[in-house]
């Protein structure tokens, strides 16, 4: 038998839904979305549905800028856009903010302005000092930016956390809350936090459990299978297709829904099997992890590889692109046309133009 956790749980965050938030807070000020990737076309087009003002900030060569300007937004330069702005969406890579930070937007970032960021890193781990007088907010929705979008325009939403780190105006609160509603995210629940929680939680997230975690599952898996001679196609269903049903299942109704409608035997392989291969070693690497985070040895060790050009991350990105996952992967999905067909995404293209309607 599995034993049971060494605590119990009581919820603790403060919940905001659709009837504690209103737009008024966001609706009569100039909005300022800087980037129009992920995150930042998705926020923008949301805020512009729910019937704001929103300006796009981009860099002269942006690839997005013609993106944008097709979907109707008004593209300025960065600077230009912070200095039009009362509230500044901050939605560059997390490495590109300092160099963003210093040149565009500090110098045009008065008094009673609200800077904006959907993930915490660059504040709290202090790659750039804001000045008091101005709102430093997150609203960060827990999910790509690209589903954001898709759920909005399905009339639906992505939980959202909101946080305030300096609220000079006593408006901070109230923007956050007008923003998440803005974009939808009050549609499933808006919770409350703090930069810090936000920033570390988020990182092992996606590192230990939903990226990294997750794909290094996959790809074990996957090669466990072929090389013990199974056909590849076996291997992809089994180790990746249906790890999205079952995720889906476990979304919708919890680890507990998803083993109602699995198999017998199913379940007793997961609750006897899964342990011994995610045992308590893992989890102490989990742990070291979680505090390689929380002191900021990965914000280092990220940032020194971003400014020394990222050779060594582009060096991993070229070899995991080679995996024979990613062959069967694409052979497979190109039958499922619903699933996008073999879309093929890389890192060279501009994240926005995966809006629907905007190709
Ligand atoms: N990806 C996600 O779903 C999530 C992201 N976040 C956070 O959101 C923020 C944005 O990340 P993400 O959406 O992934 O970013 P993307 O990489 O998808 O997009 C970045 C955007 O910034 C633009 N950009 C790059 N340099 C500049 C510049 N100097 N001036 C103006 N614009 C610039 C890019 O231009 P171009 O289009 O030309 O490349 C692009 O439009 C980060 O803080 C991230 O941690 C939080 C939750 C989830
Ligand atoms: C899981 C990755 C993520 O944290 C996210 C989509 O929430 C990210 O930063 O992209």
């Amino acid at each position: 038998m599995q034993p049971a956790p060494p605590f119990t749980v009581s919820m603790a965050a403060k919940i905001y839904t659709d009837k504690d938030a209103n737009l008024s807070s966001i609706k009569r000020k100039k909005l300022a979305v800087i980037g129009f990737g992920s995150q930042g076309h998705a926020h923008a087009l949301n805020l512009k549905d729910s019937g704001c003002d929103v300006v796009i900030g981009l860099y002269a060569k942006s690839k997005s800028r013609e993106v944008a300007q097709k979907l109707g937004f008004e593209v300025m330069d960065t600077a230009e856009a912070v200095a039009a702005a009362d509230v500044i969406f901050v939605a560059v890579p997390d490495t590109v903010i300092p160099s963003v930070y210093e040149k565009d937007i500090a110098p045009n970032l008065t008094k009673g302005k609200c800077l904006l960021f959907s993930h915490g890193f660059a504040i709290h781990f202090g790659t750039i000092e804001v000045p008091e007088d101005v709102d430093v907010i997150m609203v960060a929705p827990k999910g790509p930016g690209h589903t954001v979008r898709s759920q909005f325009v399905e009339k639906k939403g992505v939980p959202t956390l909101i946080a305030i780190h300096q609220d000079a105006t006593g408006k901070a609160h109230k923007i956050a809350l007008g923003w998440a509603k803005g974009i939808g995210g009050t549609r499933a629940g808006v919770f409350e936090t703090n930069f810090r929680e936000e920033t570390v939680t988020d990182l092992f997230g996606e590192q230990v459990v939903l990226c990294g975690g997750a794909s290094a599952l996959v790809k074990a898996g996957f090669e466990t299978l072929v090389e013990a001679g199974y056909q590849p196609e076996m291997a992809y269903f089994e180790c990746l297709h249906e790890l999205k049903l079952i995720v889906d299942l476990m979304v919708e109704s919890g680890i507990a829904g998803m083993r109602f409608s699995i198999s017998e035997t199913a379940e007793y392989g997961d609750v006897t099997v899964g342990p011994k291969i995610i045992d308590a070693s893992v989890k102490k690497r989990m742990q070291k992890q979680l505090k390689a985070i929380e002191d900021g040895k990965f914000a280092k060790e990220w940032t020194e590889e971003y400014n020394n050009g990222c050779k060594n991350f582009n060096a991993i990105r070229r070899e995991e692109a080679k995996h024979p996952i990613e062959k069967v992967g694409t052979k497979l999905r190109g039958m499922m046309s619903w699933l996008g067909g073999a879309k093929k995404v890389g890192k060279g293209q501009s994240q926005a133009s995966y809006v629907s309607g905007s190709k």
